[in-house]
């Protein structure tokens, strides 16, 4: 798929703007603080309805509209998916009345209103940030994070059993505390268990799917990149694990290859709820809910080495690089259709070897969008195959 337009109202640095957006590679120049980054955030929003920058949706708002009794914050896309035009169009709806703000957010999936849950998937993109590296070196969460914000794009269905989960979690976590403190009837809990298991089965089931075909892929792109001096494991460690761990011991050790394909969805849920049972009486001692797919794990492992611990910044890069090659390949797998890729500053991070191979590799994909400061860091061939335009000040022009 590939964007054809996009418009932007009092989003971030930018009152207006509304571009046609280039086929296959679009590189955009400028200075810091021009509003690269902010183009890319807006297209990604799309793809995933949340940011990757901001720490909620407010900062999205232009600040000067912002200070206004109503303002709309607007991304507005055309692109095409499968030989048809489609449009997708984010509000954020912020209104100010007697020093409180309330903000609201419309999705519209060719001019029809919908969830971020069901208009998840319609628009796919795979983002890269230098950033990044929390994925392989950051806490759980940001592991977690990442897998949600891609499985969400291909697995019909994981966005929404994702948001019913962490809601019947909170009422779990809220209802254990209360029965610790002031006991009453444990049975009420079975009520949750059972909504919980539900959509649990539901990710567990997504994410040891998806994680062992993600590693198949991101496996053969860094043995491409390392030049087969490095093989690369990916492993799932779920909380709640169907796999049984040796006796005496809490969980599968790190790097055990562990084949869980053959539990279905059922199986899992099975599984997961004779293990809530199993552990009702500590759950309600500590108030809270100890299994399950919001305390899963993702390592990556290198020739043995766990890189989120022991990786070198360089290998961490040729990781992310991997994954994120992997991610477009996926992507492409499961939706026919390749994702629109956004670059941001990565290329100054990479060395000459890495840089040419992710060049070569985006000749593949059907579009591109990747930011630079520094024209310089770039192949004059790639150049001359791509589109270069200028942001300044949130202003975007063509250099011709
Ligand atoms: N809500 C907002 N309203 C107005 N301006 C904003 C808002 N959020 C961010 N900005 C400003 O937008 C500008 C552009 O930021 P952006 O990160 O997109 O720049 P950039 O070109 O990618 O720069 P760099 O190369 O430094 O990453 C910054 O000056 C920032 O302060």
């Amino acid at each position: 798929m590939y964007l054809t337009r996009l418009s932007l109202t009092d989003f971030r640095a930018f009152a207006r703007l509304d571009m046609e957006v280039p086929r296959r590679i679009l590189l955009l120049v400028g200075d810091n603080a021009q509003g690269k980054t902010s183009l890319l955030e807006a297209v990604y929003y799309l793809a995933t309805f949340t940011s990757l920058h901001a720490q909620s949706d407010r900062q999205l708002i232009h600040f000067l509209a912002a200070q206004e009794a109503l303002a709309v914050g607007r991304i507005t896309a055309e692109f095409q998916r499968g030989g048809r035009g489609h449009r997708l169009e984010v509000r954020l709806i912020l209104e100010n009345s007697n020093g409180s703000a309330r903000l609201r957010r419309e999705i519209l999936v060719d001019g029809i209103k919908r969830t971020a849950q069901e208009a998840v998937g319609f628009f796919n993109a795979v983002i890269f940030l230098p950033q990044m590296t929390r994925v392989a070196d950051g806490s759980p969460e940001d592991r977690r994070r990442y897998l949600n914000l891609l499985l969400s794009q291909a697995h019909p269905g994981y966005a929404q059993a994702l948001s019913e989960y962490q809601q019947v979690l909170t009422q779990r976590n809220a209802l254990l505390k209360q029965l610790g403190e002031r006991g009453g009837d444990n049975s009420q809990l079975d009520y949750w268990d059972g909504l919980l298991v539900e959509r649990g089965a539901t990710l567990i089931y997504a994410r040891n799917t998806a994680i062992s075909e993600i590693e198949r892929l991101a496996a053969q792109f860094h043995g491409r990149l390392t030049r087969q001096q490095e093989v690369l494991r990916i492993f799932y460690q779920p909380a709640y694990d169907p796999l049984e761990p040796p006796a005496g011991q809490y969980s599968l050790p790190l790097m055990t290859s562990a084949d869980r394909s053959r539990f279905s969805r059922e199986d899992l849920r099975r599984g997961f709820q004779e293990k809530l049972a199993a552990v009702r009486g500590e759950e309600i001692a500590r108030g809270v809910t100890t299994v399950g797919p919001h305390r899963d794990e993702v390592r990556f492992v290198s020739n043995g080495v766990d890189l989120g611990s022991f990786g070198s910044r360089g290998q961490v890069r040729t990781l992310l690089l991997s994954l994120k090659l992997a991610e477009v390949a996926w992507l492409k797998e499961k939706t026919g259709e390749w994702p629109v890729l956004l670059l941001d500053e990565i290329l100054a991070e990479l060395d000459m070897q890495r840089r040419a191979d992710l060049l070569e590799a985006l000749g593949e994909g059907e579009q591109s969008l990747m930011t630079t400061t520094d024209l310089n860091l770039f192949d004059p061939a790639f150049i001359q195959n791509a589109s270069v335009w200028r942001v300044r000040q949130g202003v975007v022009s063509s250099e011709g």
